[in-house]
């Protein structure tokens, strides 16, 4: 592990905590700092719900469900910005695309419906309890809610206008799953020039293992830093409350 701390607003002169993180510490600044949940929707972490239906291991994201709300009770009483992400389309499925659309092709949600037909309607489509995030995850006052119709919350959504209109630089990211949408949305992060930091013991991938420990790799070694919950918790609730 390096000595070295980066420091993602080095001219911000609040109080500020020092992440351990992998390869290098990191400082995180409250003011320019933004807890990002990604999709902890019915669909990705509850049984009945779309990655249940369509065949992948929900079982663990209770576990997460947990770890996420103790890290935005330490997000929110040092201040930072929490954002929620949904992921879906609007209840006719325009925004899903069509066939010219790969994700038409690709989405597992489209693909389980059209592959029986009695589900129609059900996956991910706006207003509906799948697209709901999970009960024990309600936003409270003064948390931000985005949607997104793609794997990266970059695209086609007000994510980056949010972030930019708030000052934040560092991206915190919670969610399911690991491999799909909290990869996509942290390395478009990384080429908008956002700081992005994984916990990884907050978030849940679909697939085998091995995809967990690609995608922790991948961020430690390419697109940003690697952190836990514990590390947060220690480092964030040694600030000063948010008055
Ligand atoms: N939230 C996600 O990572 N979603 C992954 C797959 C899908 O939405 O089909």
């Amino acid at each position: 592990m390096s000595d070295t701390i980066v420091d993602p607003a080095p001219a911000s002169s609040g109080p500020s905590a020092v992440l351990s993180a992998r390869p290098e510490a990191i400082r995180l600044d409250p003011a320019t700092t933004a807890v990002i949940v990604v999709d902890m929707q019915n669909a990705y972490a509850t049984k009945g719900g779309y990655v249940d239906e369509a065949g992948f291991d929900v079982g663990p994201a209770a576990a997460v469900i947990g770890r996420v709300g103790a890290v935005l009770d330490t997000a929110r009483a040092a201040g930072m910005t929490v954002v929620f992400l949904q992921n879906g389309w609007d209840p006719d499925y325009v925004e899903a695309g069509t066939p010219m659309s790969p994700n038409w092709h690709k989405s597992n949600a489209l693909k389980t419906m059209r592959k029986r037909p009695e589900l129609t309607g059900k996956f991910l489509a706006r207003g509906g309890w799948d697209y709901e995030l999970v009960d024990a995850l309600t936003p409270r006052q003064g948390d931000l809610r985005v949607h997104k119709p793609r794997y990266s919350a970059f695209f086609n959504s007000q994510l980056d206008a949010v972030l930019r209109a708030r000052g934040i630089r560092t991206l915190v990211f919670t969610g399911i799953a690991t491999n799909v949408c909290v990869e996509s949305t942290l390395r478009d992060g990384f080429h908008l020039e956002y700081f992005g930091v994984l916990l990884e013991d907050a978030t849940h991938h679909l697939g085998p293992d091995f995809i967990m420990q690609a995608t922790v790799y991948n961020v430690e070694k390419f697109f940003g830093w690697v952190s836990t919950v514990a590390d947060f918790q220690t480092a964030v609730s040694q600030l000063p409350p948010k008055e």
